[in-house]
């Protein structure tokens, strides 16, 4: 098993010849969820797009499971599932439909009981896998978009804010999906505000600052969270360069 699932260094990325990324080094490992903090504008969001390829870097190295994700975008995205803050699905179909329309166009379709399967795992009551997901609310999108990473089967999660906007019992539920996810052997990298939510299912939390990493803290050992003292720092990361 690869050591490292995602893995970027000494990236230096930006937009139209605008430096945010600077001298990036991130790594997350099969089985490992890594929470990337940081101030708006720190350029989490464009980490997470090294990822899927959308952010070329203009130096440096970044690996989907060994896949270039510009060279060998194909093989790197088949590797990967990414949620974003608002997840986007056919509003006039089912969560069932869209399951199974975004299956097809991934090349990989399902027959109705695998769909239903994940749709259950995720989280979804069963009363909703047929109804249109225009009257969904955030938290049942995700969980569309959470079945959809486990009928693919990826090894690789990339999310944007999950649980911005989510209700604390949603959250919990979210929170607990993660670390099953996590005991499956998924990396996880999120972006997150949500430091209390980051310190209960993530491994490592990284702070980002200004395109670098300016801490990075691990889950166990002499180093282990101490949340308060992550808040601290963080409140003040801005202030301390
Ligand atoms: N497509 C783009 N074109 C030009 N500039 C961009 C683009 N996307 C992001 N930026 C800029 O890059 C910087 C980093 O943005 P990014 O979205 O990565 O930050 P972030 O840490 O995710 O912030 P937030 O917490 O506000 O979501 C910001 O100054 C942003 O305005």
């Amino acid at each position: 098993m690869a050591t490292r699932a995602l893995h970027a260094q000494a990236v230096e990325a930006g937009y139209a010849g605008r430096s945010i990324l600077r001298g990036l080094d991130l790594a997350v490992a099969p089985g490992q969820t890594y929470a990337l903090l940081g101030a708006n504008g720190a350029g989490k969001t464009t980490t997470l797009g090294l990822f899927l390829g959308f952010v070329q870097p203009t130096c440096g190295r970044v690996r989907v499971l060994g896949a270039d994700p510009v060279a060998k975008a194909a093989q790197a995205r088949r590797q990967l599932a990414y949620i974003p803050e608002n997840v986007a699905l056919y509003e006039h179909l089912s969560a069932r439909e869209n399951l199974a329309y975004f299956l097809d166009l991934a090349g990989q379709h399902q027959g109705a009981d695998a769909i239903a399967a994940a749709l259950a795992r995720a989280g979804l009551d069963s009363m909703d896998h047929g109804r249109r997901v225009a009257g969904f609310s955030k938290g049942m999108r995700q969980k569309v978009a959470i079945a959809l990473a486990l009928a693919r089967q990826v090894p690789v999660l990339l999310l944007d804010e999950p649980t911005s906007g989510l209700d604390p019992q949603a959250q919990a539920e979210f929170s607990r999906l993660l670390v099953w996810l996590r005991s499956e052997g998924v990396a996880i990298l999120m972006v997150t505000h949500d430091l209390l939510g980051a310190a209960q299912v993530a491994d490592r939390i990284g702070f980002l600052d200004q395109g670098r990493l300016l801490d990075e803290v691990a889950a166990s050992g002499p180093e282990r969270f101490d949340v308060r003292a992550l808040h601290r720092r963080y409140a003040t990361a801005g202030a301390a360069k």
